[in-house]
């Protein structure tokens, strides 16, 4: 069954257990509302996750999601044509089964495809890589248009943070600069619909950026707030994003940020009989940044890390573009190890020491 359109498939169950998430409103954020940001900060420190209303970008989502249903009704050879490959490529088409989703090296039945923002500038211009043909058929009227706006967005809501960090103005704003080719990207993740309950679409994972846009229709998207709990779903809520930190900004910003694992899973309930497409805009930050807590920059930060219990996390020795290729490159089942217990990470921390590798 199709769930393109939003309206055509059941609504998210009560009684499932959920995550309660703060709502915050972009137009005050616009504004600088003072409570608003507080809000923010406080989203940004404690789960890491938060909708965000207001946003200004629902006209576009609606033609990125169809971008994502052509871009799957391609002919597999056509898509094939232009999959990531095992070396950590982060752009262009991923195939259903090239990515492991447990320690038991499980594969994933999960497409998608990744569209650089730095295409999206230069187009007509390739500076990255080539695309399936849906892509140059969509790039000037829809791409585009969703990578500047949600450029725009995600960058509105670290320049917060930058303020509250302690950093001078436009400090992060430099080390996510438009001049330098970077990792950012849009995504639109696919799923079948013939996912059990239990079924691993994404595998439990922080994001590997700094900040991440996105947007859900069906359920499916989970959370493992911080503390022994259970694994919760984010209801969709329709014309709200879900943003959530990426473990970039929690390098940068000595961990006062907080990335929060999620996964995906099946659509609960009656849900579960549709497929399922997401839709994600990552700000990474530039290729040869240095991933390391700014302590020189703020002494709020300088304090974090100071007084964190493993403060080498904080100075991992990698550029943001060595990060998420590493980050992208362990998760191919074509690169894991064929003797021994597989070891999937989940960034800073990872998957068999929190008991959940077999999970
Ligand atoms: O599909 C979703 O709801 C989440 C996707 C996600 O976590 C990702 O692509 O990093
Ligand atoms: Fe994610």
């Amino acid at each position: 069954m199709r769930s393109n359109d939003q309206h055509q498939h059941p609504p998210f169950p009560e009684d499932v257990p959920t995550c309660p998430l703060f709502v915050i409103d972009y137009e005050l954020i616009k504004a600088r509302d003072e409570r608003e940001m507080e809000r923010l900060w406080d989203a940004g420190t404690t789960l890491g996750f938060w909708y965000l209303k207001n946003h200004g970008v629902s006209a576009e989502v609606g033609e990125m999601f169809d971008f994502g249903a052509e871009t799957v009704a391609l002919p597999l050879e056509e898509k094939l044509a232009y999959e990531q490959g095992d070396q950590g490529d982060s752009f262009g088409y991923k195939a259903a089964g090239s990515n492991v989703v447990d320690a038991s090296g499980t594969r994933d039945i999960t497409q998608f495809i990744n569209v650089a923002a730095d295409d999206a500038f230069a187009w007509p211009d390739q500076v990255r890589r080539s695309y399936p043909s849906s892509v140059s058929a969509r790039m000037t009227s829809t791409i585009r248009p969703f990578v500047e706006k949600s450029w725009v967005v995600n960058d509105t809501l670290i320049d917060v943070f930058n303020e509250k960090l302690g950093l001078k103005p436009g400090r992060l704003a430099e080390l996510h600069t438009k001049e330098e080719f970077s990792g950012s990207a849009v995504r639109v993740v696919y799923n079948p619909a013939v996912l059990r309950t239990e079924a691993i679409a994404l595998s439990a994972h922080t994001d590997f950026g700094s900040l991440s846009f996105l947007h859900n229709r069906l359920g499916g998207l989970q959370v493992l707030p911080p503390g022994p709990k259970e694994w919760q779903y984010v209801k969709p809520i329709p014309g709200h994003a879900i943003c959530n930190i990426g473990d970039a900004l929690v390098i940068l910003s000595g961990g006062i940020l907080r990335s929060n694992i999620h996964r995906v899973v099946a659509p609960p309930g009656d849900q579960a009989a549709f497929e399922r497409y997401s839709l994600v805009y990552f700000t990474r930050p530039a290729n040869t940044v240095v991933l390391r807590a700014l302590a020189e920059d703020s002494s709020m930060i300088a304090e974090a890390v100071e007084s964190a219990p493993d403060p080498k996390r904080f100075d991992p020795g990698a550029t943001a573009l060595e990060w998420l290729t590493r980050r992208v490159r362990e998760r191919r089942a074509a690169n894991q190890k064929v003797s021994g217990p597989l070891v999937l990470r989940i960034g800073l921390t990872d998957l068999e020491r929190m008991g959940m590798g077999r999970g």
